[in-house]
């Protein structure tokens, strides 16, 4: 008998993929304090666009469950972004010069509705489990980030607030959640199966989506 799927055979996946995003430029240009304003502010900017499409998922997550018990596990994500994350988020934006108003009329980039879009149109085409495979890698990757960044010592580093948000205790128990829940909704699936090749890419298109997402805002010095 095979054995079944976890989040961690979707990472073994696309390995080389899921380096690139977590060891990107533009977090070693975070981590060491070196990368431009421009930059940090243009991908705030989009991060925040990019946030609002993101409720707008886990609201589809909603919609896609089957049962009222997996309802309940989508319903928190819709409201810790829409009540919680964005609002820290425009906060923090406030102390880069950029106000709600601001941010509400900004253009997306390309990288932002090609994520974006990406996510909704898998949760719209497949399953809950196909959504969240697109979902996750933006929660796991930033708590590997926030991690691996918290190990690193710099002396005022602008960015070690943003660090610590995504190191921090709150956002690395959201994360396991999601990743939890996605092991919950791929439990059945065997790794040699074709279920798992679709969902792994699935998982490795948003990988691919969170590269270029930072290269996008590296693109601006
Ligand atoms: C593009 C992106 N990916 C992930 C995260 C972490 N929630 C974020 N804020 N932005």
């Amino acid at each position: 008998m095979t054995r079944k799927a976890t989040y961690q055979d979707l990472i073994e996946y696309c390995k080389t993929d899921w380096q690139q995003y977590i060891e990107h430029d533009f977090v070693k240009k975070l981590a060491d304090g070196s990368l431009s304003m421009a930059c940090f502010k243009h991908y705030l900017q989009q991060d925040y666009l990019f946030l609002k499409h993101y409720a707008r998922a886990y609201a589809l997550a909603v919609y896609k469950s089957p049962t009222l018990d997996l309802m309940r596990k989508s319903l928190p994500g819709v409201t810790s972004l829409v009540l919680e994350e964005i609002s820290l988020h425009i906060d923090y934006c406030k102390d880069w010069g950029l106000n709600e108003a601001d941010l509400e009329a900004l253009d997306e980039d390309v990288a932002t509705v090609a994520y974006t879009r990406y996510v909704l149109d898998k949760g719209m085409q497949g399953e809950l489990a196909d959504l969240y495979a697109a979902l996750v890698p933006c929660a796991i990757g930033y708590a590997h980030i926030g991690q691996n960044l918290s190990k690193i010592q710099t002396i005022n580093n602008p960015y070690q607030s943003w660090i610590d948000i995504y190191a921090g205790e709150d956002y690395q128990k959201v994360a396991q959640q999601q990743a939890d829940f996605l092991d919950q909704l791929i439990s059945e699936v065997s790794i040699d199966s074709q279920r798992f090749n679709q969902l792994a890419d699935a998982f490795k298109t948003a990988t691919r989506m969170e590269i270029a997402f930072w290269q996008q805002g590296l693109n601006q010095q």
